[in-house]
């Protein structure tokens, strides 16, 4: 896993856009995209969860969650407002290759959850998760097996802790956190569809 920062302030709070690459073999970016983007299956891989609620089905690509993470000391507990939207993407550098896949996480607002009412301070974010399955179809003709395919996973995301952390704190959370939450979801999805036939 290659992870990459920036060091960022708004507001003398840190927002480090962070972007990952991670290629996983045995699985696909629609699987990939399906356990990150389906409700039924977060609190398997997101420990930091405390509570998750599902607003509005917008439709079955497009949902909006009101997540509650565990306190991170010294800093406040935290909450998150986004709709997530999954889609498949046609794959423009190989017609005839596999589709890409992403999910896009993106804060927004909701009249009945207004903003730092209760315990919880809301943060706001931007994630891209982008899947690219590659296929080394094999030699002999054989039927494609989970050892013939990985997934290239590039993860990006910007957060802002909404109320004030100081920097040196966040950066040693998010450098804490996001290889562990990278490397827990991924382990995840590959015990999931080790024994399922492949999603494309
Ligand atoms: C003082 C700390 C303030 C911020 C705490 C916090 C809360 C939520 C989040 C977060 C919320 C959503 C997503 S996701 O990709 O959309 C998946 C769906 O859950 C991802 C990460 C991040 C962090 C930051 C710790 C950092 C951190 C990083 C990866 C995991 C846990 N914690």
């Amino acid at each position: 896993m290659r992870m990459y920062r920036r060091e960022e302030e708004v507001d003398g709070m840190a927002v480090d856009p962070l972007k990952a690459v991670h290629t996983v073999p045995g699985i696909t970016g629609h699987e990939v995209c399906h356990y990150f983007f389906g409700p039924q299956y977060r609190y398997d891989w997101e420990t930091t969860l405390e509570q998750m609620t599902v607003l509005e089905t917008v439709s079955d690509d497009t949902l909006v969650f009101l997540q509650t993470h565990k306190r991170i000391w010294p800093a406040s507990q935290r909450d998150v407002l986004f709709w997530s939207h999954m889609r498949k993407l046609p794959n423009e550098n190989d017609r005839d290759g596999p589709d890409l896949w992403t999910v896009v996480n993106n804060s927004t607002t909701h009249l009945d959850y207004p903003p730092n009412v209760g315990k919880c301070v809301r943060i706001y974010l931007k994630v891209c998760l982008l899947c690219q399955t590659r296929v080394d179809p094999p030699k002999d003709g054989a039927p494609l097996t989970r050892d013939n395919i990985s997934c290239k996973i590039t993860y990006c995301s910007v957060v802002n802790p909404g109320g004030w952390a100081p920097a040196s704190v966040l950066r040693a959370v998010y450098k804490r956190e996001y290889p562990k939450f990278l490397k827990r979801f991924t382990a995840y999805v590959v015990n999931q569809t080790k024994n399922k036939p492949i999603m494309f």
